[in-house]
């Protein structure tokens, strides 16, 4: 029997970001024709997408470790390093992912969705593209960042109309070869079953999945049997159809008692958030094995007490198939009903499948107690990918990693926080966790220094806008006042014009004392 695999942790690692270069131009006569490093290319998403035409997690379970490919580095002449190829891998429609704490990830209903599970590391800037106006030739080039790495847990549940529950040997796996093509094991012993068979039953105009799924014994909820954990399939149904065996020749079982056990183990099983607790989706009765002349007069003494309780019932054989039609419309019926109610309902929003987005701007800081004094610590996403990007062995790239940080208003929110010299500052919350050892001598000047004294934080540095609107209007100011004075002096030659006119050329005499020389 092939094995079937509902619950599969995959080890994921995505592919690095490659490093920027440190490069410089050469050429004949011009040793030094400026930075050419390329930027290093971005590495591989790991990306999970909805497939119809993947029916198991089989694949992952016998291959869990999967690792997308890293980017290349750039390279001199600004050459850009290649970007790593995205991992597709495909998984079955109703495929749940879910961090290892157990937390939702995303829940893949619908066929092709598409959810990054493993975020690829950025590539990493070369010195070309740093080099600005105010800094020509960097020296240093932005080190790709990691890709994301760690586990997640795929779960498999079966999306299904309906769902057949009850005890084990009730006929359940009988009913769904009866009325589908689907081929399931049918044995007289309990728990043929292992795992849940689909039907595809097309009744009228209506098409449904009927899910058979292992039989339920009393104290499954505490895991007696095969336990409730094959309810997880039943979650997603619509309707819940109980095959009731009126056969049994078990002592102290009938129909109805067995009823109520199953009820009271669908009651104890708890649904996802959100979702209609099982018992209060549409249920109907079927009472099973009526060629049994024994199992048909029970049936009819125990009709009246179901219908009582509001049930449909219907009497079937699943080797006479006495019944299976009327049965199978009748769940029909409920199917095309359950549609049009959804249908009915407003559009769920498209979920964004990107995950750990966090507002990029945002980063806080946290103050911890430590033995040696307080311990500032960083966490947001750009300071912490900033720091990633950092080779520290370079003195340029840590002033420039000095400088972001100053621009993003870190350094301003650590004087804030009360970080004095000397304090250790650690930027990241995990994994990431560095200690701000390199640059501490310029957090400490700036915490000790009074603000605005430290010259990347003056007025000059930090509103260059308002600071340059400024320079510009006082020299507009000179001009006037210049030509002002020009105009005075004209004016004034022009009413004593026998005392001569000349304008001042400034360097002139100069000139003539250079040439005299
Ligand atoms: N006479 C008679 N026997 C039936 C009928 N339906 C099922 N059976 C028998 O009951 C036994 C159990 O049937 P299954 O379909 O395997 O029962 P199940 O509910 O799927 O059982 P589990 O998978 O163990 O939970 C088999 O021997 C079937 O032949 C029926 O309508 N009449
Ligand atoms: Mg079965």
């Amino acid at each position: 029997m092939a094995t079937f695999v509902d619950q599969v942790t995959l080890h994921l690692k995505a592919g690095h970001g490659g490093n920027g270069c440190v490069s410089v131009k050469r050429e004949k006569f011009k040793p030094l024709a400026g930075p050419d490093g390329g930027n290093g290319g971005d590495g591989g998403d790991i990306v999970l997408v909805s497939d119809t035409q993947t029916t198991t997690l089989l694949g992952y379970h016998r291959a869990p470790h999967r690792t997308s490919p890293h980017g290349g580095p750039g390279m001199g002449d600004h050459r850009a390093g290649y970007h790593g190829e995205g991992m597709v891998l495909p998984v079955p429609v109703g495929t749940v992912v879910k961090s290892t704490d157990g937390t939702e990830l995303i829940d893949m209903v619908e066929p092709g969705m598409r959810f990054v599970v493993a975020l690829a590391g950025q590539g990493g800037l070369g010195n070309a593209s740093l080099a600005s106006t105010k800094r020509k030739a960097p020296g240093f080039a932005l080190l790709g960042t990691p890709g994301w790495e760690g586990d997640v847990l795929l779960e498999l549940k079966v999306v299904a109309d309906i769902a057949l529950v009850g005890y084990p040997s009730a006929g359940k796996s009988s009913l769904v070869a009866a009325i589908s093509a689907a081929k399931p094991k049918i044995a007289d012993y309990p728990f043929t079953t292992l795992h849940p068979n689909l039907g595809v039953v097309e009744s009228g105009d209506t098409r449904y999945t009927v899910a058979d799924v292992p039989g339920l014994i009393e104290g499954a909820s505490e895991g007696k049997g095969l336990g409730l954990e094959f309810l997880r399939h039943v979650e997603r149904c619509t309707a819940l159809l109980h095959v009731l065996d009126c056969a049994t020749l078990e002592p102290g079982r009938d129909p109805i008692s067995d009823l109520d056990i199953i009820l009271g183990e669908l009651a104890a099983y708890p649904v996802p958030e959100g979702q209609l607790p099982l018992l209060e989706r549409p249920q109907l009765v079927a009472l099973n094995k009526i060629d049994v002349p024994e199992a048909r007069e029970l049936a009819e003494l125990v009709r009246p007490e179901l219908e009582a309780r509001g049930y449909r019932v219907f009497d079937i054989s699943t080797v006479s198939h006495e019944g299976l039609r009327q049965l199978s419309f009748a769940l029909g019926e409920l199917v095309a009903q359950g549609r049009a109610a959804k249908a009915a309902e407003p559009e769920k929003p498209r979920i964004v499948i990107r995950p750990r987005a966090v507002n990029e701007s945002d980063f806080v800081i946290k103050v911890e107690g430590g033995s040696g004094g307080n311990i500032y610590r960083v966490v947001g996403q750009k300071p912490e990918r900033w720091v990633a990007q950092t080779d520290f062995t370079n003195d340029e790239a840590i002033g420039y990693l000095a400088d972001r940080l100053a621009k993003l208003g870190v350094e301003n929110e650590l004087f804030k926080s009360g970080a004095v010299a000397g304090s250790t500052v650690v930027i990241g919350r995990d994994g990431h966790v560095f200690d701000w050892e390199p640059t501490l001598s310029s957090t400490a000047e700036l915490a000790t220094a009074p603000r605005g004294s430290d010259p990347r934080l003056s007025e000059a540095q930090r509103s260059t806008h308002s600071r340059r609107r400024e320079t510009y209007l006082e020299r507009m100011d000179a001009k006037t006042a210049a030509r002002d004075e020009m105009m005075r002096e004209r004016n004034a030659g022009m009413w004593n014009d026998d005392e001569g006119f000349e304008v001042e050329r400034p360097g002139a005499p100069d000139d003539t004392a250079a040439k005299e020389d």
